[in-house]
C-alpha cells in the first residue's frame, strides 16, 4: 500500500500526466479544426469537396494510429518536416480524431430539424447567422456526450504517443516497473491517475450537459451566461404583467365567437366599398406565369396573381394544388423554373442584371422588402423562449439593441394573448400557443406582406379558433397584406377580400371571398367545395367544424 501511494505521488510519473494531457489536448484541438473544415466539406453540395473528405476518412479511419504516430515523426522528415515527439504525437491524434469529430459534427447538423432552417431563412437570417443561432446551439448540445466519449478515447489512445519516445504517462508506467519490477504497484498507480484524468472528462461532461440544459431553471453561472444561445432571465416585471391566464386556449372566451361575427358584420358592411377601395392600392405581390416542376411532375403551370397592399387574399384548392409551393416561392425559400414574382416592385433574389443572388444577399432582401411567413408546423427555434423566438431574429437581422428587441416582442406577444408565457419554451406550449408565437415572430419585422401556409392544419380542431382569431384581427385592425392558405372556409369568408382557388398549379377561379364560396362558376371550384361541405348553407357552420 505504501508503495502504491508513493508511486501516485511520484513526481517522475506525475510529470507523465503533463505529457499525456499535452498530446491529448493537441489531438482533440487539431481534431476539432480539421474535423470542422471535413464536415463542412462533407455537408457542401459541391461534390468534389464532398468526395476528398470522405476519401480522406477512409484513410484516418482505415489505418492504425500507432503508424500514423510513427509516420507523422519518423517519416515526414524526410520531406523536410521535423516535429518534436509531442508535436508528431498530436498531429497523428489530431488527424486521427478528425473523421470521428467530423460525423459528430455532421450528424448534430443534420439533426437540426430542417423546418426552423427554413423559419430562420424566411425571417431573412444569413447563412452564418442561421449557423450560429440556430444550427450549432442545438447540434452542439445533441454532440456533447459523443464528444465527451471521444475525448476519453482520445486520452487513452495518447498512451501510443509511447512508441515515438514521448514521454507520457504510460511510457513512464513501463520504465519505472521494469527499473523496480513492482509491476502491480506501478500499474495499479498508473491506472488509477487514468481514472481520475477520464474522470475529470466525464465531469466536465456533465457540467456542460447541464449549462446546456434547456428545462434547467434559467441559470445565474457566468459559464452559462457566455452562451450566446442562452435562456435569458425573463424580469419578473414582464411576467407581472398579467397575473391570470390569457390565453384564449386556457381561458375559452365567449369573446372569440363575437368577434368572429362583429368582424364577419363589418366584413359585409364594408366588402363593396373595400374592394373598390383595394382596386387603387399599390400592387404588393406581382406573379406572372410561374411554373415549376419536381422532376416530371408539374407543380406550378404558368399562374398569375396580383395581391394588393392591404388586401388579403385566401388560397383555396385540393391537396397538392401548390398553395405551398406558391407561398415559398413567393419568399424564394424555392425556386422556380419559369416565371417572375415581384414583392413590393422588387424581384427578390435577383440582382437588376437578372442574376440569381447568393444565399447572403437573398437573406438580407428578403429582410428589407419585408415578406413574412407562418408554416403549417409552426417551425419555432426549439431552443429559445417565446420572448427570444420573437426578439433574436431583430437583434440579429435587424440589428435591433436587446432592449428595444425585447420591448417589441412583449408587446406581440401581449397582442397574441401570451404575454405569461414569454419564457416558456416551444415544447412546453400546445400547438395553438406555438402557432401564435409563430404569428407574433413573423409580425416583429413589419414585414410588407405576411404569408401564412395552411396555420391551423397541424392543430387540433379546439385549438384552431385561438390562431384564427388572431389572425382575424390583423387582417381586420391591422390591414396587414396577407396571403392564407387555408382550409377553413368559413373563415375565408369572413376574412379574405378575395379567394383564389388553385387546381394543377394555375389559378381556376378568383373573386370576392362570398361569392366565390356560396356561388362558384368554375365545375372544379364547386366540386370541391362540396366535397368540403361548403356549399352555401355549410360555410355558415361553426368554423372548427369545417375541416379539410
Ligand atoms: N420538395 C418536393 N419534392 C418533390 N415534390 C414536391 C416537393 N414539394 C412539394 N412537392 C409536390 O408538389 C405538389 C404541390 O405541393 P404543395 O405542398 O404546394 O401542395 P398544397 O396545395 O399546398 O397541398 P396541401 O394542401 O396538402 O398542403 C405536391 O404534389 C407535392 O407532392
Amino acid at each position: 500500500m505504501d508503495l502504491f501511494l508513493h508511486y501516485l505521488t511520484l513526481p517522475y510519473l506525475l510529470k507523465g500526466i503533463g505529457f499525456t494531457l499535452a498530446v491529448t489536448g493537441l489531438g482533440l484541438a487539431g481534431g476539432l479544426v480539421v474535423g470542422m473544415v471535413l464536415a463542412s466539406m462533407q455537408l457542401s453540395r459541391f461534390a468534389p469537396l464532398a468526395t476528398a473528405a470522405r476519401g480522406y476518412s477512409i484513410i484516418f479511419r482505415g489505418t492504425p494510429l500507432i503508424l500514423q504516430m510513427v509516420f507523422a515523426y519518423n517519416a515526414l522528415p524526410l520531406i523536410g518536416i521535423k516535429l518534436t515527439a509531442i508535436a508528431a504525437g498530436g498531429l497523428a491524434l489530431a488527424l486521427n480524431e478528425a473523421p470521428f469529430i467530423a460525423e459528430m459534427l455532421r450528424s448534430g447538423v443534420l439533426g437540426v430539424d430542417r423546418g426552423q432552417v427554413t423559419a430562420g431563412q424566411a425571417l431573412g437570417m444569413t447563412p452564418g447567422v442561421l449557423m450560429r443561432r440556430v444550427i450549432a446551439p442545438q447540434a452542439i448540445r445533441t454532440m456533447v456526450p459523443a464528444l465527451g466519449s471521444e475525448s476519453i478515447s482520445a486520452l487513452k489512445n495518447s498512451s501510443l504517443a509511447s512508441v515515438i519516445s514521448v514521454q507520457e504517462l504510460t511510457l513512464r508506467s513501463t520504465q519505472l516497473a521494469s527499473s523496480t519490477f513492482d509491476f502491480f504497484s506501478v500499474f495499479l498507480a498508473s491506472g488509477l491517475i487514468y481514472l481520475a484524468l477520464t474522470g475529470g472528462i466525464s465531469l466536465i461532461q456533465l457540467l456542460v450537459e447541464d449549462g446546456l440544459d434547456l428545462d434547467r431553471q434559467v441559470s445565474k453561472s457566468r459559464f452559462a451566461r457566455l452562451l450566446p444561445w442562452r435562456r435569458g432571465r425573463v424580469k419578473q416585471a414582464a411576467t407581472k404583467v398579467r397575473a391570470a391566464p390569457e390565453d384564449p386556449s386556457e381561458t375559452p372566451s365567449p369573446d372569440t365567437a363575437g368577434h368572429a361575427m362583429e368582424v364577419s358584420a363589418k366584413a359585409a358592411i364594408s366588402a363593396g366599398e373595400r374592394s373598390i377601395s383595394l382596386a387603387s392600392h399599390e400592387e404588393a405581390v406581382r406573379v406572372t406565369g410561374l411554373s415549376k416542376r419536381y422532376d416530371e411532375q408539374s407543380v406550378l403551370d404558368g399562374l398569375n396573381l396580383i395581391v394588393r397592399t392591404g388586401e388579403v387574399v385566401a388560397l383555396l384548392g385540393p391537396s397538392g394544388s401548390g398553395k405551398s409551393t406558391l407561398l415559398r416561392c413567393i419568399s424564394h425559400l424555392d425556386g422556380w423554373d419559369l416565371g417572375q414574382i415581384h414583392v413590393g416592385g422588387k424581384r427578390l433574389g435577383y440582382l437588376p442584371s437578372g442574376q440569381l443572388m447568393t444565399q447572403h444577399d437573398l437573406a438580407n432582401e428578403r429582410a428589407s422588402v419585408g415578406v413574412g411567413m407562418v408554416f403549417q408546423q409552426f417551425n419555432l427555434f426549439s431552443h429559445l423562449t417565446a420572448l427570444e423566438n420573437i426578439a433574436g431574429p431583430l437583434r440579429w437581422v435587424h440589428g435591433m439593441s436587446q432592449e428595444d428587441a425585447d420591448r417589441r416582442a412583449r408587446e406581440l406577444l401581449e397582442r397574441v394573448g401570451l404575454s405569461h408565457r414569454v419564457d416558456a419554451l416551444p415544447r412546453h406550449m400546445s400547438g395553438g400557443q406555438q402557432q401564435r408565437v409563430a404569428i407574433a415572430r413573423a409580425l416583429a419585422p413589419n414585414p410588407s406582406v405576411l404569408l401564412l401556409d395552411e396555420p391551423t392544419s397541424a392543430l387540433d380542431p379546439e385549438l384552431i379558433n385561438e390562431v384564427l382569431d388572431v389572425i382575424r384581427r390583423l387582417a381586420v385592425e391591422d390591414g396587414l397584406t396577407m396571403i392564407i392558405s387555408t382550409h377553413q372556409l368559413r373563415f375565408a369568408e369572413e376574412v379574405a377580400d378575395r379567394v383564389v382557388f388553385l387546381s394543377g398549379g394555375s389559378v381556376v377561379e378568383e373573386g370576392p371571398a362570398h361569392e366565390v364560396l356560396t356561388q362558384p362558376r368554375h365545375p372544379l371550384t364547386a366540386k370541391f367545395l362540396s366535397v368540403m361541405g361548403a356549399n352555401t348553407e355549410s360555410t355558415h357552420q361553426p368554423i372548427h367544424e369545417v375541416k379539410a
